[in-house]
């Protein structure tokens, strides 16, 4: 079993949040919820997750994380889907494996390593059977990503997953599209896609993956960028080199997950043969300090997603995490959730998790905040909005101090 739990379950760090979505079923009692924060510092709703609180970082810096605006690179459409969607989507298909009770949910979502993880995921992508289940999927991780305050992120999407379990393509990009637009209309964040191969699925995916993305008459509006995902032993990332070449000629960016689960070779492999212009990960980058000059000259982001990292063991706990060589060695750190529900994590957390390990005041947060804006396939335009708004609320919180 891992050290990590689901949403359900104790925290990253052991202490024991538990999860607090207040449309969960198991919502902790108000007596359990953390202490009030300074009143006046953040409008609007509770925080998804206000639930993730870790001890050694000072809950005034978890008030400030909660509001600030955000933008988020690396998570996953399926892996998004929290219990509350889970459920909702289970309920329509009751015949599927995956547990509907909360507490069930706990032990089905701890991973004894990165396979059992796929295992459990592929159980949740089964659950995804209708072009309304897209699109209700879709339009609810919105719903929750912009009560983080996220104000744009990139999904990462696996269509192929979608079409050979039966799903037509068309209605699956106008599903897609049709949550992309009504989600920025109703919540305010912007969504871009990315497509990415399962790699393990072999180059008919692959084949699958870089038609969805490239024809004119199905590409949907929202797609930036093109990625490869999944186990990385024994899936050579030079082989994807043609699916990848189509892509970037079809004027998509490239954004393979490397170096997760594998060692810096794969990350080297990706930047050589798929023309990354981000890596997914990149974690085992740490053990090649050529590769870290490397990453850190040409300016290629890390997409880093700690508490994914302690729950797949790729790392062993988080204070052995090497997000701190990375910014040491100056490349351009991103934070993100990845598959959050499945990891007991949230994009807040994973802020909180980064300013511990990095040891970040507010401004350090608002940098790395910043730093994802920098990293996003988004026009100059929208990045000066994100940023003007994270330097209007930190001015006004310091301000407030
Ligand atoms: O859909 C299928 O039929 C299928 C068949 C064989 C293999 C696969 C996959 O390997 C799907 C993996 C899928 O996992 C996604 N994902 C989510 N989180 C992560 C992560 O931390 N690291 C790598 N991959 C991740 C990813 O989007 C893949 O497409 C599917
Ligand atoms: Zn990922």
């Amino acid at each position: 079993m891992s050290n990590v739990r689901s949403c359900y379950g104790p925290s990253p760090s052991g202490s024991g949040p538990a999860y607090d979505d207040p449309e969960s079923p198991i919502s902790r009692s108000p007596a359990s919820r953390p202490a009030s924060r300074a009143p006046g510092r953040r409008s609007g709703e509770e925080p998804l997750t206000e639930h993730l609180v870790d001890p050694d970082v000072p809950r005034d810096l978890h008030a400030f994380i909660a509001g600030l605006p955000k933008a988020e690179l690396h998570v996953h459409h399926v892996g998004s889907a929290s219990p509350r969607i889970v459920s909702e989507l289970a309920a329509r298909h009751p015949d599927s494996m995956v547990p509907t009770d909360p507490e069930a949910l706990v032990d089905y979502f701890t991973f004894t390593d990165f396979a059992h993880f796929i295992q459990v995921y592929l159980s949740v992508v089964d659950l995804i059977r209708t072009p309304e289940d897209v699109r209700l999927l879709t339009y609810e991780v919105a719903r929750d990503m912009a009560r983080q305050q996220v104000r744009y992120a990139e999904l990462t999407i696996t269509p192929y997953s979608s079409t050979r379990r039966g799903i037509d393509e068309r209605a699956f990009m106008d599903a897609i599209e049709d949550a992309r637009k009504t989600a920025e209309a109703d919540f305010g964040t912007v969504l871009r896609w990315c497509f990415d191969i399962p790699g393990e699925a072999g180059l008919e995916s692959a084949e699958e993956t870089a038609r969805l993305a490239t024809d004119d008459r199905l590409r949907p509006e929202g797609l930036v960028s093109f990625g490869l995902g999944g186990p990385e032993i024994g899936v050579a990332r030079p082989q994807f080199k043609p699916y990848f070449d189509r892509a970037i000629a079809a004027g998509l960016h490239s954004v393979p997950h490397a170096g997760e689960t594998t060692g810096p070779q794969t990350v080297w492999d990706a930047l050589t043969h798929l023309r990354a212009e981000r890596i997914g990960h990149g974690t085992s980058s740490a053990q090649d300090p050529k590769l870290l000059a490397h990453l850190a000259e040409r300016r290629i982001p890390l997409e880093v997603c700690p508490t994914s990292n302690i729950a797949t063991r790729a790392v062993r706990t988080l204070d052995e995490h090497p997000i701190k060589e990375f910014t040491r060695a100056g490349v351009l750190v991103t934070i993100n959730s990845d598959d959050p529900p499945m990891f007991g994590t949230d994009l807040n957390n994973e802020y909180a998790v980064a300013a511990r390990l990095l040891g970040l005041d507010e401004r350090g947060l608002a940098d790395l905040a910043k730093n994802a804006v920098e990293a996003a396939f988004l026009d100059e335009p929208g990045k000066a909005r994100i940023r003007d708004e994270i330097d209007t609320y930190t001015s006004s919180w310091l301000a407030a101090s």
